[in-house]
């Protein structure tokens, strides 16, 4: 696993945007697959600026859903798909066309999840999946104790997410219990993964990403299995790395032509 210290969040928005551009550069129509959450709003600003500058071609960009919260009515602004659609498709200049995410709303939940597992996969997998961090070391809505082998299945929230997320709803009532959630399997076919955290309130879950052993109790310590996973921290989030000098020359040698 790669880790790259920035430092701050509109310093690795840029860094992870400039992936980006140079994915689609490769491959114009590259599947993103995108995470809700405040985290990675500094990737879609910066993004979006290089697309209205015409630095980057994002025209035939696709772009998917890491999870969605379950039962709230279509059209909900807070269910993840009104989310991602404001903030990265329309940004983006993308139509909905582009777009692909699980149903939330679906009477049949189960079926639902399976249904876009296999979407991804004949869509032909996803090639850069962003990711941020729950306080629990959650990735998407895989809470601790997940399996690292799931699929896009239903999840349960912890009172801690959902006490997290509460910030995004009038009350903590509104916060559904259920959400539907790529699984910890399904985020680890992705060709290249990327998690940003920020701030002091994921230190130490980046720290037990990072350096501790792979554990369901920290969902995001799989990503350790990827053989190309990419976590950029800035330095609050840096800082219960043991390992952060280390980081930090590497990344200073790496040669610029590798990109992330
Ligand atoms: N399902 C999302 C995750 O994908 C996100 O990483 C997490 C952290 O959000 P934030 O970046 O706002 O701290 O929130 C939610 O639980």
């Amino acid at each position: 696993m790669e880790v790259v210290i920035v430092p701050d969040a509109t310093a690795g928005g840029e860094l992870i945007a400039e992936a980006i551009a140079s994915l689609l550069s490769r491959k114009p129509d590259a599947l993103l697959g995108v995470a809700t959450g405040s985290t990675p709003l500094p990737i879609y600003r910066a993004l979006a600026a290089k697309v209205a500058a015409g630095a980057v071609d994002a025209s035939r960009a696709r772009i998917c859903q890491l999870d969605e919260y379950v039962g709230l009515p279509v059209g909900h602004p807070e269910s993840y798909r009104s989310v991602v659609l404001r903030e990265v498709v329309e940004p983006l200049g993308l139509s909905e066309a582009s777009f692909m995410g699980p149903d939330g709303s679906a009477e049949d939940v189960q079926a639902a999840c399976e249904a876009y597992d296999r979407a991804l996969a004949e869509a032909g997998g996803v090639d850069l999946q962003l990711l941020g961090i729950g306080t629990d070391g959650h990735i998407g809505f895989n809470e601790p104790c997940s399996s690292l082998a799931s699929r896009t299945r239903i999840k349960t929230l912890t009172e801690q997410t959902r006490v997290d997320n509460a910030r995004f709803f009038d009350d903590i009532d509104q916060v559904p219990h259920h959400v539907i959630t790529q699984g910890i399997g399904t985020i680890l076919d992705a060709r290249h993964p990327i998690l940003l955290a920020t701030g002091e309130g994921k230190a130490e879950a980046v720290a037990q990403t990072v350096e501790g052993p792979v554990a369901s109790i920290v969902p995001a310590s799989a990503l350790q299995l990827h053989p190309h996973a990419t976590v950029v921290v800035d330095e609050a989030a840096a800082s219960k790395l043991k390992l952060a000098d280390y980081f930090r020359a590497t990344y200073a040698a790496k040669p610029a032509w590798q990109g992330l």
